[in-house]
Order: C-alpha cells, then sequence, then structure tokens
C-alpha cells in the first residue's frame, strides 16, 4: 500500500517553508485611486537568474487530475520562480517537498481555495500543476531565458493523493 498523504487547507504560515500565498492579505492592503481600489501590495517578488533571463506571463489550462492520484515526481527551477493564480475561480491542489541532500523529501499537500495562489520560490520541489475537478486556467508569472530551468526527481516509490472534498 502506498503512503497516502494528507490533504491540509493551504495558509501562509504552513506554505512559508516553499513560498508565498497570493491572496487579499487585509495587511497587505492600501486604499488607491482616491479610495476606490483596493491594492493588495507586493504579495511576493518574482525571482529570476542568469544573464538574459526575463520574467514572463503565462496563462496555463490544466485538464483536471484524476483520483486517486499518484505523486511519482517532484520537480524544481533553478534559475527562476514560478507562481500559480486561478483564473477559473476553481480550487486545486500544490505538492510541495523540503530539499534533503538534493531529492525531494515527503510531499506535503495543500488544498487552494479559489481565490488563493501560490508563488514557489526559485528551486523550490513542487509537483507539476495540480487542477481538481474540472478544465481550469491559471496566470502563471515564471522565467525565461537562456539555461536549464528544469530539474526533476522521480521516487522509488510514488505517494498517493486521494480525491480531495471540495
Ligand atoms: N513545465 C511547466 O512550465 N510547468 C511546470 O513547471 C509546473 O510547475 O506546472
Ligand atoms: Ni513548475
Amino acid at each position: 500500500m502506498r503512503e497516502i498523504l494528507p490533504v491540509q487547507p493551504l495558509t501562509a504560515e504552513a506554505f512559508s517553508p516553499f513560498g508565498e500565498v497570493i491572496e487579499a492579505d487585509p495587511s497587505t492592503m492600501r486604499l488607491i485611486n482616491g479610495g476606490t481600489t483596493e491594492r493588495f501590495h507586493a504579495l511576493f517578488s518574482p525571482d529570476v537568474a542568469g544573464e538574459g533571463a526575463r520574467v514572463i506571463v503565462n496563462i496555463f489550462r490544466g485538464q483536471p487530475r484524476a483520483f486517486p492520484y499518484e505523486i511519482g515526481m517532484m520537480e524544481r527551477h533553478p534559475l527562476g520562480s514560478q507562481s500559480f493564480s486561478p483564473l477559473s475561480r476553481r480550487p486545486f491542489l500544490v505538492a510541495v517537498s523540503p530539499d534533503e541532500d538534493g531529492r525531494p523529501g515527503r510531499p506535503q499537500v495543500f488544498l487552494a481555495r479559489p481565490d488563493q495562489g501560490v508563488n514557489y520560490r526559485r528551486n523550490v520541489w513542487h509537483h507539476p500543476l495540480l487542477a481538481v475537478g474540472a478544465v481550469s486556467d491559471f496566470l502563471v508569472v515564471d522565467r525565461d531565458g537562456p539555461g536549464n530551468n528544469l530539474e526533476e526527481y522521480f521516487f522509488d516509490s510514488s505517494f498517493t493523493i486521494l480525491e480531495p472534498h471540495l
């Protein structure tokens, strides 16, 4: 029996070892435009490295994953951060791992609300996009430029995620 991973709610504190949660945090809010707009300021700062690197904005259209889902691999981007912000107002799953001597440790899985996104800090182990329940669009801010920005690691034994309760 493969190890079943618990799914926990996404919070800024729990996710802080891996990056930032993108959400309308009242502590970041400042009123602008004559008080007609709330600006939730500087939720994260994209981090790109290497000569010729640039920050780019993309849309990822993710197909929903089938459950139970096997986490067989993790990846990381040594040259840039990567953020995912839902455009389809749907929840999604976030799987991240601590680094253990250059390999991902046991994955931690979070359920992001439809009004939450995440930014993976540069070189943080994560699983590729995990859309849930329906085709879902995400605004993705990450890096373009020369050099290899993808490192993958395949586990000897996968981990199981059960269908999340939405
Ligand atoms: N390949 C790609 O751009 N996507 C992954 O990095 C991902 O985290 O989904
Ligand atoms: Ni990625």
